[in-house]
């Protein structure tokens, strides 16, 4: 059998049970511990000056391979490209957008030094699953340095739309990138027809839609690859056992003795300006405007750990967070009340499972995100009997597959003022319907299935990239939705 080997800028913390540092690290550690493999990447060191080397550690079934950056590589490739070009763009938030040419170098070159790192470890059969933005370039990277190995790459953020994306300089380098890969896989069918729209528009490439929910053919810079959607699971059993369990321990009841009867709306973020928090505490703070019978009978916690906190962007958004919570406590709060308790720290998932099962409302509102597995994995902490309403936006992968959630625009103060007073007034018959509903979906789609599906195309493609394209007057096929 062929070893699995996954490169991700981010990798889970080596010590298991810690908080974790995102989204990508969670779900792509729940996918490999099972199957087994290597996961190379960022060791989340930067260094002044020695040369980088890498770090093996073996885990169970899995080997880390790590490796520092020297300041210049973190600065041009993390936070110059990466995150303050790539990330506002593809996040719809082409105000954000930073570039710089020496940033754009500064990542291609990284990419290619990782790639370099990397194929000393290489075994022939190896099947190679890149992960996220950061590492667009890498398939070119690895194939200029003689690689011929099987290559996929999924991008856990949004992929935007063509005129969203134009605005980022280097577009067409960066698409032309990304078809070097065999395989590319997006959270949703949007994101994937957003990348068709590109490549048939502004690339002067074709598409073909694939039969019976196979990938998308794309062809496109006289390469034929191919594309799909696969939205990223979670283990929703595993996710309640924890919750079950995390309820007798010390936060929960901490939580439980200081709510006094209290309802609880409970939110957990990376403190990122993709994750709508002011507008979602203004919405909270509507709803108090609105029912004063809320007050003092419902509490809002909001756990934000700092992300990325060099940055200019996050540091604005947390002075913002820290200025609403601190207007509208003060315009609520009593005695014996706070109506936001804001808490800028990380939690362990165990902690953060069993919050969410004692809690009446998920509150889940980015402007915009790739999935967002807080909201799966609010749901999958539920009590079936007496479970939580989940309060999602539109605009979160997650709301493709979580119907039965009340789903918001994230920018709709009103709106989603409405859907916390729909969702801590809905009866239980609702409740119980609204949840099956999702935790049936869950389990349907987790996160071995999102894995599988994912290296049963890459595998299944062989030969795909050698094909020729079509001829060019061949018509081109739109993906539909
Ligand atoms: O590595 P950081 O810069 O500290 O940021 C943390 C991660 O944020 C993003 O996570 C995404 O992946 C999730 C899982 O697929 C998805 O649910 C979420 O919508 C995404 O935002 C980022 O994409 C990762 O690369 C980062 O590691
Ligand atoms: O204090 C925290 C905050 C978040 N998380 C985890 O970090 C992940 C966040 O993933 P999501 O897809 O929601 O967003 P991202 O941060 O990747 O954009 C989830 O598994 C959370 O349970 C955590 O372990 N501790």
């Amino acid at each position: 059998m062929s070893r699995l080997i996954i490169v991700s800028n981010r990798v889970a913390p080596i010590s298991e049970g810690g908080p974790a540092a995102g989204g990508l690290a969670v779900g792509v550690y729940d996918a490999l511990k099972e199957t087994g493999g290597m996961w190379f990447g960022w060791s989340g060191e930067v260094l002044s000056s020695t040369p980088p080397h890498i770090d093996v550690v073996e885990r169970g079934p899995v080997t880390f391979a790590t490796i520092g950056l020297v300041r210049r590589d973190y600065d041009q490739y993390y936070r110059g490209f990466s995150n303050a070009t790539l990330w506002p763009a593809f996040h719809y938030r082409a105000d954000l957008i930073q570039y710089d040419r020496h940033d754009f170098e500064g990542y291609c070159r990284v990419n290619a030094w990782l790639a370099q790192q990397l194929v000393p470890l290489l075994r022939e059969d190896d099947v190679i699953w890149v992960h996220d933005y950061h590492l667009i370039p890498f398939a070119q990277a690895l194939r200029a340095a003689g690689v011929k190995n099987r290559l996929g790459f999924f991008l856990h953020i949004p992929f935007p739309a063509p005129q969203v994306l134009l605005s980022v300089p280097p577009h067409r380098a960066l698409v032309e990138a990304l078809c070097s890969f065999d395989l590319l896989g997006f959270q949703t069918v949007p994101d994937l027809r957003a990348f068709c729209e590109y490549v048939v528009h502004e690339a002067g490439g074709q598409v073909e839609a694939g039969a019976d929910k196979a990938p998308t053919l794309v062809h496109a810079f006289g390469r034929t690859l191919r594309a799909q959607a696969y939205p990223i699971g979670v283990y929703p059993d595993e996710i309640a056992q924890l919750a079950k369990a995390g309820t007798r321990g010390k936060p929960a009841r901490t939580m439980k003795a200081t709510l006094h009867e209290r309802k609880l709306i409970m939110s957990v973020d990376r403190l990122d300006y993709s994750k709508g928090l002011v507008e979602r505490f203004r919405a909270f703070e509507r709803l108090l405007d609105q029912v004063p019978a809320y007050r003092n009978h419902v509490s809002f916690v909001q756990i934000a750990p700092p992300t990325r906190a060099d940055m200019h962007a996050y540091q604005d958004i947390r002075l913002r967070l820290e200025s609403e919570s601190g207007r509208i406590n003060g315009r609520f709060a009593e005695l014996d009340w706070t109506p936001i308790r804001y808490i800028h720290r990380q939690y362990e998932r165990q902690v953060l499972a069993a919050l969410f099962r004692q809690s009446h409302v998920g509150y889940v509102t980015p402007l915009r995100d790739g999935m967002n597995l807080v909201a799966k994995e609010y749901v999958s902490a539920q009590d079936p009997d007496d479970p939580g309403v989940l309060v999602l936006s539109r605009f979160a992968g997650a709301a493709q597959e979580l119907t039965g959630a009340l789903i918001v625009n994230p920018i709709d103060i009103d709106g989603m003022a409405d859907a916390l007073a729909q969702g801590l007034a809905m009866p239980l018959a609702e409740r119980r319907a609204r949840y099956r509903d999702m935790i049936a979906q869950l389990r349907e789609n987790n996160v071995s299935v999102w894995r599988d599906n994912f290296l049963r195309d890459l595998k299944d493609g062989e030969g795909t990239a050698k094909r020729r394209a079509p001829r060019a007057k061949a018509a081109a096929k739109r993906v539909e939705a």
